[in-house]
């Protein structure tokens, strides 16, 4: 049976090198794994998944109109998929893990999906939120705080260092604007 599943951790947990060790997996095995990742992340460039360890690999793109049902009945066509992998998921609507839902139920293809499970904010993303609601198998992928505690929040820095409270959900950045940190830390630093 295929299975939808979500892996979710705050930032620079490894998400993406865990998503291109399984995509390894699979082609070691002869099978073709699908990527794709939100075209509105573009920090290494349009295309690809990357991971800070220097791993990468070609992916399709999604944005917000895609119909990601549509597209992967349309790659079926001219290949066999094993698998789709898909980064930066929090960024899905709730359609589109609808349609990644059908994906495992009608073409039976397993769907793993990595990304953020909350915002700066501590605020559910969208994708994460109907992923959280609709996927087969939650899996939390574990980093730590400078406390050495799991950190399973992300601060969201000015340009001086200091912790933002408000603003938009949606910036794309990396270790230069965000600092995953446990929830005792996240709150001492936004003064709470
Ligand atoms: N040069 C390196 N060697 C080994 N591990 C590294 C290196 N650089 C970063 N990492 C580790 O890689 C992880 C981040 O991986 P990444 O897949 O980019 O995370 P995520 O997708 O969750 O943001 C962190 O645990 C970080 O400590
Ligand atoms: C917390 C938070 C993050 N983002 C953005 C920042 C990055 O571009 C991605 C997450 O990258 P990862 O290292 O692959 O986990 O999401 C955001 O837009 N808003 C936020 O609150
Ligand atoms: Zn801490």
């Amino acid at each position: 049976m295929a299975q939808m599943y979500f892996y979710y951790s705050a930032m620079n947990a490894g998400k993406s090198t865990t998503l291109l060790q399984s995509s390894f997996n699979y082609r070691e095995r002869g099978m073709t794994p699908i990527i794709f990742t939100a075209a509105i992340d573009d920090r290494y460039g349009k295309g690809k998944v990357s991971s800070r360890i220097g791993l990468q690999e070609e992916a399709e793109l999604f944005n917000s109109a895609d119909d990601l049902y549509a597209r992967l009945l349309d790659i079926q066509h001219g290949q066999k998929i094993d698998c789709v992998l898909i980064d930066e998921c929090q960024f899905l609507t709730k359609e589109q893990v609808y349609q990644l839902t059908e994906v495992v139920d009608k073409l039976h293809i397993p769907v793993l999906c990595y990304g953020l499970r909350s915002d700066f904010r501590g605020e559910l993303f969208e994708g994460s939120r109907y992923l959280l609601a609709w996927a087969d198998k939650l899996v939390e992928l574990k980093t730590i705080c400078h406390c050495g505690r799991k950190a399973n929040m992300v601060i969201r820095q000015d340009e001086t260092g200091r912790a933002i409270a408000d603003g938009d959900q949606v910036e794309i950045g990396g270790n230069d604007r965000y600092v995953s940190v446990c929830r005792k830390h996240y709150k001492e630093a936004l003064g709470r």
